[in-house]
């Protein structure tokens, strides 16, 4: 049987040497790792590890890029992913004076521009603003929602196109325990409903149960990659925080950043769980 949870050769996202240099510091180091298709990953690790910036070189938005860095089967940055991936940053540009439903025509028509696609947008804005729940507040000011509603108008304007990759940069930052709880079920109906590779980041360590897979990130390196149960069961701790402290105090040169292949679904971590 297919093991769902470990990257496969066909992995959404593959880096091997990936480096990025920023204001003439090195900030990733020779990243290897592959984020497989369909799956929620959570990209977690202490602030100032490097979370956006290679959120950032895996949009295509980051100078100073060097190695390998597929997406989608194709080279990061390359013109034919920009409607194929969903991207929010953590300043998520949302206007205060425009509705929900305004602000996400306005991004459906620069995604899809022209009188032709009209009906198409209209049928996407829709979608999207169902999808995230935000139907009976879609004729709300967006400066009028509050800090969980805006993340989901966010969301909403990623999840325009049909977009096959979601890349997410700490959408659950300021949000209550509740809301943190509604996004991240949230995120796995999307990636169910959708068939989409959805990459996540975090500094908050217990969302990485959250997560299908993990790459656990310190200091511009990869220090683990691979699903929050094996993490847990090869570092023998109880969660993926002890986890994380228990490779950070590894003596050596540390875990080795390549994926390790874990036990399916079928052995107790059910590919969709109640989250
Ligand atoms: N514009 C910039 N120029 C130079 N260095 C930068 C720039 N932005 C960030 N850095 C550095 O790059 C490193 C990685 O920053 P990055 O923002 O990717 O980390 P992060 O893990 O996303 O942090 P946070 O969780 O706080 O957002 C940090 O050392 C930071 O100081």
């Amino acid at each position: 049987m297919m093991n769902l949870l470990a990257p496969t050769a066909t992995g959404a996202i593959r880096a091997h040497g990936l480096t990025v240099r920023r204001g003439g510091r090195t900030v990733l180091r020779d990243l290897g790792f592959s984020v497989p298709t369909g799956l929620i990953t959570g990209l977690l690790g202490p602030s100032g590890c490097g979370k956006s910036t290679l959120m950032r070189a895996i949009t295509g938005t980051q100078a100073g890029v060097g190695g390998s860095l597929d997406v989608l089967g194709r080279p990061a940055g390359d013109a034919t992913l920009r409607a194929r991936i969903g991207y929010v940053t953590q300043a998520p540009s949302v206007y205060d004076d425009l509705t929900v439903r305004q602000n996400l025509d306005y991004f459906a028509a620069v995604l899809e521009p022209g009188r032709a696609h009209r009906a198409d947008r209209r049928d996407s804005v829709a979608r999207a603003i169902d999808e995230v729940g935000l139907a009976s507040h879609a004729d709300a000011l967006a400066g009028r929602l509050s800090g969980g509603q805006r993340s989901r108008v966010s969301l909403a304007v990623a999840l325009l196109g049909t977009p096959e990759l979601l890349v997410l940069d700490e959408p659950t930052v300021g949000l209550d325990p509740v809301l943190r709880r509604d996004l991240w079920q949230l995120l796995h109906r999307i990636a169910a409903e959708r068939a989409a590779t959805i990459l996540v980041s975090s500094h908050v360590m217990d969302e990485a149960e959250r997560c299908d897979r993990l790459l656990l990130m310190r200091d511009g390196r990869i220090l683990a990659d691979d699903t929050p149960a094996a993490l847990r069961a090869r570092t023998g701790t109880d969660t993926v925080e002890a986890a994380f402290l228990h490779l950070v105090d590894a003596p050596g040169p540390g875990p080795t950043p390549t994926p390790t292949p874990t036990p399916g679904p079928a052995s107790g971590e059910p590919r969709k769980s109640p989250r």
